[in-house]
């Protein structure tokens, strides 16, 4: 696998895999990698001829009290994996490579809206981080196609929006959630979590699940099962940030059973910041 560490090392890589008319498949992501993240390598080679991954701890989308510092960071590791996968190269670049000038004056890119709700309402400025860091990989990478987790569903809603409203020719996959055996989502905020925590953890899929079941059953007004699945999650140990039954495109909150829905929670344990979803 090609480790390449500057721009100018990314084009030299990218025009010559243009050259010679492959399809480049493109995996961004924030390292600590798992299972999750190998199974987007997966799938994007499924879709290309070739695929590169990029790590990047992104400081533009972490606010100032969140865990940018410690957030893990294992490169060796994680390039034994993606060459494991097959990933034809490694994009890692730095924050001063990626932000010059620093991020005061950085141009940005915006999602409206589907920014604003959710994680974009708790994490103020966190998906103009996403929104922009992803926006400046793909003219650095030029993909033909990338993958997302669903994991990130509001991250991935936004991405799709991005490219169709800015004309990226970018083919986007979302990639189902990878979950651990007792059903918690993949993520590389787990490793925060401690032995009582993780024990505890499956109980927020757990209650999706049966929430799921509530809205299906229409056992009560959606609002009333959002507040009772809150209920559910502190009596499990969690400190609620959000559940919310919303439109799966608009992902404004939903009313009407016949809307395609997806619900969508966040919600602490202990210091660790858990999110999932699931759709209905
Ligand atoms: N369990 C998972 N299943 C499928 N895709 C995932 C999973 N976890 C992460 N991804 C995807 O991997 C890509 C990179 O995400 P990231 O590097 O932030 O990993 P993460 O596990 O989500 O970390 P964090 O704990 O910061 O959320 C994103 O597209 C994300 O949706
Ligand atoms: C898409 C992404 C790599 C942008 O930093 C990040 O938000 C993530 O890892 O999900
Ligand atoms: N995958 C989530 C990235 C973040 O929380 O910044």
């Amino acid at each position: 696998m090609q480790h390449l560490e500057s721009i100018s090392a990314l084009r030299a890589q990218i025009r010559d895999w243009r050259l010679a008319g492959k399809r480049i498949g493109f995996v961004p992501t924030m390292g600590n990698l798992h299972a999750g993240h190998f199974r987007l390598v997966d799938i994007a080679r499924q879709h290309a001829d070739v695929v590169i991954a990029s790590i990047f701890v992104n400081p533009m989308q972490f606010g100032q009290n969140e865990d940018l510092d410690k957030y893990p960071r294992t490169l060796a590791a994680d390039m034994q994996g993606l060459t494991a996968h097959g990933c034809a190269a490694l994009f890692t670049p730095t924050p001063a490579i990626m932000y010059p000038h620093g991020l005061d004056v950085q141009s940005f890119v915006e999602v409206p809206k589907l920014g604003d709700l959710h994680c974009g309402a708790s994490r103020a400025g966190h998906f103009r981080g996403v929104s922009t860091v992803v926006a400046k990989l793909f003219n650095l990478v030029q993909p033909d196609v990338a993958c997302f987790g669903q994991k990130d569903y509001q991250q991935l809603a936004i991405i799709r929006q991005m490219v169709a409203d800015l004309s990226f020719p970018i083919e986007i996959i979302g990639v189902p959630t990878e979950r651990a055996a007792d059903g918690l989502a993949l993520s590389s905020r787990n490793g925060y979590l401690t032995a009582e925590e993780r024990a505890k953890a499956p109980a927020l899929y757990q209650i999706l699940q049966q929430l799921k079941q509530q809205i299906l059953a229409a056992a009560a007004p959606y609002r009333e099962l959002e507040q009772n699945a809150k209920a559910a999650l502190q009596a499990a140990g969690f400190i609620p940030d959000y559940l919310n039954i919303s439109h799966r495109q608009t992902l404004a909150l939903a009313n009407d059973a016949n809307e395609p829905k997806v619900i969508l929670a966040a919600a602490k344990l202990g210091s660790t910041r858990l999110i999932d979803n699931l759709e209905v």
